[in-house]
């Protein structure tokens, strides 16, 4: 994908992400592999009201060549997450409550699903009745280190459709925006039916 276009998609997809209500204050980031390397999103904005001079564009060894502002503070899980799953075209970061309370509801370190029709919505998943996934680390503002966390982890247990960071949010990606952007609704779907299951069960 041109940058161009790549900017063009990620403020579309910030628009409908801040619609959903995933991404309050200036929380979240996006990024897209593009022909040449990256484009990734500054740091510090309303992620639903982006414009064009909202990114900036990285080599493929995530070396700022265009752009201006600092990039985004977690840039450098953007860019591990793509070394680890090469198929990664789109990353997109998002701060909902669903994820955030969750993440730190569950103890220890998976988001594990079986049961759920919605499974079916992340790629490669064909049955509700295999476990989906998803695992939880615990946040660091430390970015490079928690990235090499991730790292270790991804080593024993492929990182497939994304991650949760603990009381933070998730981190979707996907082999294009639409994927991406499928897998956060497939899995903010799943989320909310967890957190009602529990609050439900809670009062028995
Ligand atoms: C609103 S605080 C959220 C930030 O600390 C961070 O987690 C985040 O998602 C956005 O950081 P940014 O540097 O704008 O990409
Ligand atoms: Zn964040």
């Amino acid at each position: 994908m041109h940058n161009d276009a790549a900017k063009t998609a990620l403020i579309d997809a910030g628009r409908w992400v801040a619609n959903k209500g995933w991404v309050p204050a200036t929380g979240g980031n996006f990024s897209i592999r593009t022909e040449h390397g990256f484009v990734v999103t500054a740091s510090g904005h309303d992620k639903g009201n982006l414009q064009p001079e909202h990114f900036l564009e990285l080599d493929a060894h995530g070396v700022i060549v265009a752009g201006s502002g600092k990039p985004s503070a977690e840039t450098e899980l953007h860019l591990k997450l793509y070394a680890l799953k090469p198929s990664t075209r789109c990353i997109l970061h998002t701060h909902s409550v669903a994820a955030t309370v969750l993440s730190r509801f569950i103890q220890g370190d998976t988001f594990s699903v079986t049961g759920y029709e919605m499974q079916k919505s992340l790629s490669g998943v064909t049955t509700h009745l295999e476990p989906l996934n998803i695992a939880i680390f615990d946040n660091d503002q430390d970015i490079a280190r928690l990235a090499d966390v991730v790292a270790k982890h991804h080593a024993t247990t492929p990182v497939v459709h994304g991650v949760l960071i603990r009381g933070h949010g998730l981190y979707a990606m996907g082999d294009s925006v639409f994927e991406t952007r499928r897998h956060i609704e497939g899995l903010e779907f799943l989320f909310a039916c967890e957190l009602e299951r529990i609050k439900l069960e809670g009062t028995r």
